[in-house]
């Protein structure tokens, strides 16, 4: 962010919101698909895709290494080419572009160089590479376990089987399927270790890779297994943000109003469908109408205890509500948030102390207790999801402003004009 940006005045909310929204595609899908495209034996188009930071960087990467990567209106169209380097590739802070492409990677023919933000060089990628490794890759990460690193791709990847403790990230699960059909053997991975957070992630991956033509067994708990052969992707299309929908909805609770988001779909196996359930706990009521979902507030925002392990990425915006809440929250399940774009529970903590709050670490989450809270800057930290909760904050708090909005482009670029529409 250049020095003088100015801080952004996270509007207040004068009246209950009523308004309807559509929301560009999710991250999470479009990377995914960007992924198995470039894997594919045929040419395939993503239909409605995220166009943020952090999918412009998955396109560019794989661009990078070969495959034909064209915008055609608002779609992607994708031909699959021989992977290749020696490349140079920036992952941003993406963990889906740092964990998804290392596998790719090795099964380039040519060196392929990984570096991003500063904050990239910090996220974990160690259990990944050590897998890779073990399953034939050879990397050079200079024995640090994090970026930068270099893997020396010869074009093909034995596959096999290997244990990796994946509790720190679901994306070294992520990663290694997304390839796993590529690789000579396949891949049998095995989790060994405490829970691995973000479930809904690795359905997510499991259900893309299927509708690929890939075979996935997923009968043994902890173990997923990918038959070697063909990728198959011809069209994907990927459904609206539902995690980036929580600030959203989060505004009709607190304001005790109404958002519709559009096109919410009735199954899917993105985490923030979650949201339907933690904040009808926290007050609201959702209802499916033919538009999508609408969301109301309805005067009340309660405090929640809840396990976030598995939607972790939800985290920031229900604990900007239990801030505004009228009794307390105890947030766990997330000590994996330590190491996401920031330190997200130290982060949230500071910020909402520092507008007058009693929020508190735990090893594995937080304990958020109303007080009433006064205006002042809100840190984003480079946390996308920490200047949507700042907004959030605002909404019900005079005076608040949020450092650095545009790091909301990391995975929702125009968030200040669809908040301004909100608010109208
Ligand atoms: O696979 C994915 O698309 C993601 C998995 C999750 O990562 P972690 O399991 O590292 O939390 C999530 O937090 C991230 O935003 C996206
Ligand atoms: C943790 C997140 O992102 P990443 O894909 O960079 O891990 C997130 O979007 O909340």
């Amino acid at each position: 962010m250049p020095a003088s940006a100015p801080h952004w005045p996270a509007p207040t909310a004068e009246r209950p919101v009523d308004a309807e929204v559509a929301l560009p595609g999710s991250k999470s899908m479009t990377n995914r698909a960007l992924v198995l495209a470039a894997l594919s034996e045929t040419p395939a188009t993503v239909r409605r895709p995220l166009r943020s930071r952090d999918t412009r960087l998955m396109a560019d990467a794989l661009r990078s290494l070969g495959a034909q990567v064209h915008e055609d209106g608002e779609d992607w169209s994708v031909s699959p080419a021989t992977l290749r380097g020696p490349v140079h590739l920036d992952v941003g802070n993406a963990g889906t572009v740092m964990r998804f492409v290392p596998p790719l990677a090795a099964l380039a023919d040519g060196d392929v160089r990984f570096d991003g933000d500063p904050r990239a060089r910090e996220r974990p990628v160690g259990p990944l590479l050590e897998a890779l490794r073990a399953l034939g890759a050879d990397i050079d990460d200079g024995g640090r376990g994090a970026l930068p690193m270099t893997v020396h791709g010869t074009g093909s990847l034995r596959g096999g089987r290997v244990e990796l403790d994946a509790s720190g990230s679901s994306q070294f699960i992520s990663a290694l399927l997304l390839s796993g059909a590529r690789f000579t053997e396949g891949v049998e991975v095995r989790h060994a270790g405490p829970p691995v957070p973000s479930q809904p992630h690795l359905d997510m991956t499991v259900e893309m890779l299927r509708e690929a033509g890939v075979q996935v067994d997923t009968s043994e708990p902890d173990v997923w297994r990918v038959a070697p052969g063909a990728v198959k992707t011809e069209a994907v299309t990927v459904e609206p943000d539902l995690s980036n929908a929580a600030p959203f909805l989060a505004a009709a609770l607190v304001t005790g109003g109404r958002v519709t988001v559009r096109d919410w779909p009735r199954r899917t196996t993105q985490p923030g469908d979650a949201l339907r359930d933690l904040f009808t706990r926290m007050g609201g009521e959702a209802v499916f109408t033919d538009a999508g979902l609408e969301f109301r507030g309805t005067g009340t925002v309660r405090g929640i205890t809840a396990d976030l392990r598995a939607v972790g990425e939800l985290t920031p915006t229900v604990a900007a509500v239990a801030a505004l809440a009228d009794s307390p929250s105890r947030l766990t399940g997330i000590a994996h948030l330590r190491r996401h774009e920031t330190d997200r529970i130290a982060a949230l903590v500071r910020e909402v102390n520092r507008l007058g709050g009693d929020a508190e670490e735990l090893p594995d989450g937080l304990v958020v207790r109303p007080r009433p809270l006064h205006g002042g800057l809100f840190h984003s930290y480079e946390d996308h999801r920490m200047a949507t909760s700042g907004a959030v904050i605002g909404l019900a708090v005079p005076g608040v402003e949020v450092e650095d909005i545009a790091t909301t482009g990391k995975t929702l670029p125009d968030f200040p004009e669809l908040w301004a529409g909100v608010l109208a």
